[in-house]
């Protein structure tokens, strides 16, 4: 249950008062999620999601919330922010901070096919290229300094053959880092978690994408990488499923074509990917954050997407 802070109807009556919407009319708990309390919220002006923010701080959220309210104003189908009278878009509740957004309809496409697939591609390039002018800036605080300051935390609770990857991966990963070919790749703002269970379906249409609270400024290679390792594999195994990553790298690269740096980074990048996730779950696993509610995601199917990636060469980038 991701409920972590109880709220009521009565509670929002006068607090509601602040935004463009009515009268609260129905409040309902949304049991998945892992950090925030989200409810569906329906008001006199329609269908939102009110969440209310349980660890972030109130200093990252501007570049989150601000992200979203322009990727929306551009097009991009991502939950627009609601603001209050003041123009405001992090409000207080419970003493929290909290946001109202607009509710995207349809559901999650947990077994996708090669057409859900283009879809993200398609709407991942797009979401890129409207990033271009976004004014904030954050780094990904899931890149490589926060790897080389987690690893060593998570290295005594390791195996000698995790720790063994675990160190030999970091040091790959440095040294690519350092290379000009890394210098060179595209970057902007990513989303950095687009995982199946954050975008929204209707049959094959896309209806929106959501979960902005890890996106960051990087290379727009790493969020394909970590969308692909998710979006394209044999959960069971790790492996690349050819036609889903066809599908879409192929839609990505219609709506913004990959460069020559980007083709020579692919590889090393899947891998990059999938030293985010397993080290972060090793974390969670290994570290839980005092009262944790829930049982952390798997550490082994990230270790496995890893070792898939050293061992056999994905397909390759479109030209
Ligand atoms: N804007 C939205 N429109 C529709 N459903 C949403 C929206 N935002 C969140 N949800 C629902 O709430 C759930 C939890 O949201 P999520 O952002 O994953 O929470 P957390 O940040 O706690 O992990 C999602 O799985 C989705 O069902
Ligand atoms: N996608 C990450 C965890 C992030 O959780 P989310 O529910 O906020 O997407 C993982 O699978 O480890």
């Amino acid at each position: 249950m991701a409920v972590f802070t109880a709220v009521s109807l009565d509670d929002l009556s006068q607090w509601i008062k602040q935004f463009p919407l009515g009268r609260a009319l129905a409040l309902q708990g949304i049991s998945s999620g892992i950090d925030n309390s989200n409810f569906f919220l329906t008001t006199e002006r329609g269908e939102f999601v009110l969440t209310i923010f349980e660890n972030l701080g109130i200093k990252q959220l501007p570049f989150y919330v601000q992200l979203m309210r322009h990727l929306a104003e551009r097009g991009i189908p991502v939950p627009a922010p609601v603001p209050n009278a003041d123009g405001e878009l992090v409000v207080t509740l419970q003493g929290k901070p909290a946001i109202i957004v607009s509710r995207l309809s349809g559901a999650s496409q947990m077994d996708p096919q090669p057409v859900h697939c283009a879809e993200v591609g398609r709407m991942l390039a797009r979401m890129h290229l409207a990033g271009q002018d976004f004014e904030m800036t954050q780094p990904n605080l899931r890149g490589l300094d926060w790897v080389g300051a987690t690893a060593p935390q998570v290295l005594p609770f390791l195996s000698e053959a995790e720790a063994a990857l675990l160190r030999t991966e970091v040091a790959f990963q440095s040294e690519f880092a350092a290379t000009a070919g890394y210098a060179a790749l595209a970057r902007g703002p990513v989303h950095a978690d687009l995982f199946r269970n954050n975008v929204m379906f209707e049959g094959e249409r896309l209806t929106g994408c959501f979960d902005f609270y890890f996106a960051g400024v990087d290379t727009w290679l790493f969020d394909v990488a970590v969308t692909v390792n998710d979006w394209c594999i044999d959960l069971a195994t790790g492996a690349l499923d050819e036609a889903r990553v066809r599908a879409l790298l192929d839609a990505y690269h219609g709506a913004r074509p990959f460069t020559p740096e980007e083709r020579t980074a692919w590889q090393p990048l899947l891998r990059a990917a999938a030293l985010r996730f397993w080290l972060s779950r090793l974390y969670d696993f290994h570290l839980p954050r005092a009262a944790e509610l829930l049982t952390p995601h798997d550490p082994t199917h990230f270790e496995r997407i890893l070792r898939e990636r050293i061992e056999r060469t994905a397909p390759e980038l479109p030209v």
